[in-house]
């Protein structure tokens, strides 16, 4: 079986491919580069392109015997999408329709989704079920969801079975330290508390301490990539078997506030950093938790990893990443 895989030089893809090849599945990853690297593609054959060009997509349809498709294309940056929504919409929606479309023309008929807990916007209940509101807050949440509906649309009318994956917050990196969290710019609070650690940042500031959570910071839920990436392949097994359309909650089901997670940085590093409390960012809910319950129910899905081995897992790959 042949997994296309959109984005796969990027972080969460990346795990994701070595995952499908550990367990006996041929890879294809087409990926721009715009944010991935190259050197984290040796997981299966890959394709240097953009997933907006449709005769490069007709070229891969035709000599690679696609099966299925995993989508984790995008531009991510909730605070970017604000001001430049246009980029964003492009790139998550349209760009989306394009892969769609040509998976149609070469009837291609599974597709998995990287969608969002930024779906739900600011939660009115903890932890969130899939079927809780949706009411994203910013062009980034919006065009994810937007997406979950066209793929709804799609099954009715086409029969295009997809399952859309709702990720909470990905963090951690894989055992082999070839692969990990490297986002340019990086926004991501673990990575960030590491360059704390490495002395790359002077600082970790806590945006915001005035929430009402139980130490003022915000709540958060964590998810070893690697989770993820067994998630992805159960629910390739799972549309194959089944041939329906769903959505899943991916968090570990556990939050922990932002004083928290740098109080456990210290404690795995071993190193004192400074850390400055500066105003809220624009935006944060104060708590997002999943209620995995239903990935763990129809998928069989176990998070293995808890908070202290998400943050050893990182600190070794990001070691690494920061010697290069
Ligand atoms: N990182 C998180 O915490 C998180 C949380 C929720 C959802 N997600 C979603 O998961 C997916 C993967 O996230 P990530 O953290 O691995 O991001 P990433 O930026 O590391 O990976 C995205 C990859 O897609 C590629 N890409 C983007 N647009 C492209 C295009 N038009 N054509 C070809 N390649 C293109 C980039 O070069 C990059 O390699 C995204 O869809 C994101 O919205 C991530
Ligand atoms: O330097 C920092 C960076 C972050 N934070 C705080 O740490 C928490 C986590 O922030 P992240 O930016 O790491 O993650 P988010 O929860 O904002 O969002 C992430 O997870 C979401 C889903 O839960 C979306 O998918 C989004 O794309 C992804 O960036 C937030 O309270 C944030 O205010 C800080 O205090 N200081």
């Amino acid at each position: 079986m042949t997994v296309l895989v959109a984005g796969g030089a990027g972080y969460i893809g990346s795990h994701v491919c070595k995952m499908l090849r550990e367990r006996g599945y041929d890879v294809v990853v087409i990926d721009n580069l715009s944010h991935g690297y190259k050197s984290f593609t040796r997981y299966g054959e890959f394709v240097l392109g953009d997933i907006s060009d449709e005769n490069l997509l007709d070229l891969v349809f035709k000599t690679y015997k696609i099966d299925a498709v995993m989508h984790f294309c995008a531009y991510i940056e909730v605070g970017e999408s604000v001001v430049d929504p246009n980029k964003y919409y492009q790139n998550n929606v349209s760009n989306t329709l394009t892969l769609l479309n040509s998976m149609l023309k070469h009837d291609v008929k599974y597709f998995i989704f990287s969608s969002t807990a930024a779906v739900y916007g600011m939660p009115q209940r903890i932890p969130i079920k899939e079927d809780d509101p949706k009411m994203p807050i910013n062009p980034y949440g919006k065009s994810k969801y937007m997406v979950e509906q066209i793929l709804d649309d799609f099954d009715r009318a086409y029969g295009l079975k997809s399952i859309r994956f709702r990720y909470f917050n990905a963090a951690g990196a894989d055992e082999s330290l070839e692969i990990g969290e490297a986002h340019e710019p990086e926004t991501h609070l673990i990575p960030l508390i590491l360059d704390a650690a490495l002395s790359v940042r002077d600082s970790i500031k806590i945006f915001g301490t005035d929430y009402e959570t139980k130490d003022g910071t915000c709540i958060r839920d964590f998810v070893h990539v690697n989770d993820l990436a067994d998630a992805h392949i159960k629910g390739l097994e799972y549309l194959i078997s089944e041939k329906k359309t769903d959505y899943f909650n991916l968090g570990s089901g556990s939050g922990f506030s932002v004083r928290e997670v740098i109080e456990k940085v210290k404690e795995v590093t071993n190193v004192d950093f400074k850390v400055e409390e500066v105003d809220r960012r624009p935006g944060d809910p104060a708590y997002l938790i999943a209620d995995n319950t239903k990935a763990r129910k129809i998928l069989g899905w176990e998070p293995k990893y808890d908070l202290e081995k998400i943050i050893q897992t990182a600190w070794n790959w990001h070691k690494v990443l920061r010697k290069k």
